[in-house]
């Protein structure tokens, strides 16, 4: 279970969050610049909140000045809006990266098994620039889900898609969410896509949650 209270002023309102995920997809909506990618910073841990409590699995990652776990020891996949990805690298380079050292050398079977249930194996020695947006998509989610993550961030990771390969990442979602039976929060505009994929939708007003 993913467990938020937090706080944290912005420039022209606060962000004032409580929120618990259990297993489920949650979808959050809201106007441009109301605090939806600052809340999945937070979690993330790539921005600090003013104070609260951010928890995973009951394991405390954020605690007001008293704790803070580090982005890449929480547990957390991200997928950006834009994935990225590293365009100097292959594809295989750009999911591995996600591991440490020591992990990549015992755990390579592992980013192979990941890269073929994803059904990008063939394009392992591609660079970004030479595969589709739905093709980054694929690797943005292989690299997000190659550290077994305890909870699953994803900021409209379908916007830049047309109709076709949104469709094959709807899809591609849903089984993510029946393998992997972990917290899911996905932000987007498209009411559509949250009324198909969203176990519960939520809407973020200023910073609060409505
Ligand atoms: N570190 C920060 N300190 C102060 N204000 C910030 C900080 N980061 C973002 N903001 C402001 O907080 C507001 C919310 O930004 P945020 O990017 O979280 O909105 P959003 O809902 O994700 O928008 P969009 O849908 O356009 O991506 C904006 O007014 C932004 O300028």
């Amino acid at each position: 279970m993913l467990s938020i209270d937090l706080h944290k002023q912005l420039s022209h309102f606060k962000l004032d969050v409580q929120l618990r995920i259990h297993h489920e997809l949650v979808v959050l909506l809201g106007r441009s610049g109301s605090g939806k990618t600052t809340l999945l910073n937070c979690i993330a841990g790539l921005s600090k909140p003013d104070g609260g409590t951010i928890s995973i699995d009951d394991q405390c990652v954020y605690d007001g000045n008293r704790v803070f776990i580090p982005p890449q020891r929480r547990g957390v996949g991200y997928i950006f809006q834009d994935y990225a990805l590293f365009p100097h690298m292959t594809v295989q380079k750009n999911v591995e990266y996600a591991l440490t050292k020591s992990e990549r050398a015992v755990q390579r079977n592992h980013v192979d098994a990941v890269l073929e249930t994803l059904g990008i194996s063939h394009l392992r020695k591609s660079k970004p620039r030479e595969i589709s947006g739905g093709e980054k998509q694929r690797v943005a989610v292989a690299r997000a889900l190659v550290r077994r993550p305890r909870v699953l961030l994803m900021d409209e990771p379908f916007s830049a898609l047309d109709e076709w390969s949104k469709e094959e990442g709807y899809g591609l979602l849903e089984s993510v969410q029946q393998d992997w039976q972990i917290p899911i929060l996905l932000v987007t505009h498209n009411y559509r896509e949250a009324e198909r994929l969203g176990d519960r939708l939520i809407y973020m007003e200023e910073g609060r949650l409505c």
